[in-house]
């Protein structure tokens, strides 16, 4: 796929932009959270959007898809001025589509009936559903942009990417159901729709995207993975700190000037410890023979003071192994050993006294309870050890959360907070802080950086290895490559539950990683 759009990238003139926001401003309970940001969205063009974690990339959204009314700013859209609030449909009229990370389908729904739910929306719901027309409009859709699924299928029998594809073109559908403009030269927005994919998945997703671009769409991506920005954007906007720092053409932009417009500073790599030395001592954690789902018959040992990566492909059995080691998924066969001894009956509530604590990948969904507060959710673990009879030291546990907040520069530092109106990455840090405040002898993470910046990326990389350094092990499980050259120590590469490879110290590039992860597709 080329980078450049014929629209954009052609030397014309710049064409009037399809979407343009200006001077938007948007408080919560009097803390802004945009400043007057600023963005223009040309026909023909995949945009980036950047920033921080915090930095006003979701609330900027949720303004145009009618989530929140803003403070002030206008916005146009085909040159056509408008001024929140926009209602609750939000710009979806006037040629916006969203996206959201979720995708919003359900696993039993077919994909003809969730496009035709929005049909029901326009509708009322009155009125019949004409299905013939609907099944020749969605086929028509599928077949236009390619997307190779077929209308009666359940949303659980499609691969991720199919279900994100699917996302797109049910928004660019109710878009050119709903729209009275012209049909080409729509905005459809995608808030990180790639955290979830497998790595090997996302350019199916991007040539969709490609397609809509030479159809003179336009594309708002919100994305962290500034590998893939630079892949598939011809220009990025970036946030800082509710102001836009920025707008940019792709070409000719490098990683590390998209890192110093995102975080205002060069960036900074965080050196690996020294190698680890193995003594005598057993291993911390230990597997002899586990079987899961996919996991076959698996040994692995963890040592005090490494990282350890795993990885593979989906599929491989490296997701499931935080949570077999934990005890949250009951192994089929196999034992588990800590410190040289056997673990009777691995469960997460006694894996959690012997120090061994698992952060999942689905933080909203498994790590934090979104309607406490920070502090609330920080305090959990200590609730029992910070008891005095019946009672409860709220204030103990509230300087523990005030510490953890300020050392893990936490966004808003402030532990009352709603754990729920934290961005992504915020909450990540505090559901770290509080997991490392119980001093555990091994962490089990699951894709620990999933929609992090990279300047809170940094933060945690920094706090995982100063608790190595201190002889906590860590086992990762990511698919994400350039985290894996960054903190591991060594990486295990997985295939079809089996060990596929390993690659210790230098030997970890993101080249090495991908030709053992891809090795026999490639042969
Ligand atoms: N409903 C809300 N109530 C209070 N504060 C909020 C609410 N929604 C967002 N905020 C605050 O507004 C600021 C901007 O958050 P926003 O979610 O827009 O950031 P973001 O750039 O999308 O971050 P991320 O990359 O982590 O998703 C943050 O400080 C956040 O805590």
């Amino acid at each position: 796929m080329t980078t450049q759009s014929s629209t954009v990238g052609s030397g014309a003139a710049t064409p009037a932009p399809l979407l343009r926001v200006t001077n938007l401003h948007k408080a919560f309970n009097g803390v802004p959270a945009l400043r007057g940001v600023d963005i223009d969205v040309l026909p023909g063009e995949v945009h980036g959007l950047l920033g921080a974690n915090g930095s006003g990339k979701s609330t900027m959204i949720k303004v145009l898809a009618g989530f929140h009314d803003a403070d002030g700013g206008q916005v146009s859209i085909h040159g056509r001025e408008l001024r929140s609030p926009f209602g609750p449909r939000g710009l979806r009229d006037q040629g916006m589509g969203f996206v959201h990370q979720d995708l919003g389908l359900a696993p039993a729904g077919t994909v003809l009936e969730h496009m035709a739910l929005d049909a029901f929306g326009d509708a009322g719901a009155m009125r019949r559903v004409d299905w013939a027309a609907e099944r020749r409009r969605v086929n028509d859709l599928i077949e236009r942009f390619d997307v190779g699924v077929d209308v009666d299928a359940t949303i659980d029998m499609l691969t991720p990417v199919q279900r994100a594809m699917v996302a797109v073109i049910r928004a660019v559908g109710g878009q050119e159901r709903s729209s009275d403009a012209d049909r080409r030269g729509q905005i459809l927005v995608l808030d990180e729709p790639t955290v979830f994919l497998p790595r090997h998945e996302v350019g199916l997703l991007f040539d969709l995207l490609g397609r809509l671009r030479a159809n003179g769409d336009a594309v708002l991506l919100v994305s962290h993975d500034l590998d893939e920005i630079l892949q598939v954007t011809d220009r990025v906007t970036v946030f800082r700190n509710g102001e836009t720092a920025g707008t940019r053409a792709t070409a000719g932009s490098t990683r590390d000037d998209l890192v110093q417009l995102i975080l205002g500073a060069r960036d900074e790599h965080v050196a690996k410890g020294a190698a680890v030395v193995r003594d005598d001592r057993p291993p911390l954690l230990s597997a002899r023979g586990l079987t899961g789902n996919r996991i076959d018959n698996l040994d692995l040992d963890l040592y005090a003071g490494e990282v350890v990566g795993i990885t593979g492909l989906a599929g491989s059995g490296f997701e499931e192994l935080p949570e077999l080691l934990y005890g949250a998924r009951r192994a089929r066969a196999g034992e588990i050993l800590q410190n040289g001894e056997t673990v009777a009956k691995p469960k997460p509530i006694s894996s959690m006294r012997r120090g061994v604590i698992l952060i999942p990948a689905d933080r909203k969904g498994q790590g934090g309870v979104l309607g406490l507060t920070v502090k609330e959710n920080m305090s959990l673990p200590f609730l029992t050890n910070r008891a005095k009879g019946f009672r409860v030291d709220w204030k103990a546990l509230a300087v523990q959360a005030q510490e953890a907040c300020d050392r893990l520069n936490v966004v808003p530092p402030n532990p009352d907070a709603q754990f729920g109106h934290l961005s992504g990455g915020n909450q990540q840090k505090a559901l770290l802080g509080k997991w490392m405040d119980t001093a555990p002898s091994v962490m089990l993470l699951s894709e620990p950086t999933q929609g992090v910046d990279i300047g809170a990326r940094r933060e945690i990389f920094k706090l995982i290895r100063a608790a190595v350094a201190e002889g906590m092990t860590v086992l990762c499980a990511t698919s994400d490559y350039e985290q894996l050259v960054e903190m591991a120590d060594r990486v295990i590469v997985l295939d079809q539950g089996h060990v596929r490879a390993e690659l210790n110290g230098d030997d970890i590039t993101k080249d090495a990683l991908a030709s053992a992860v891809y090795a026999e597709e490639a042969s």
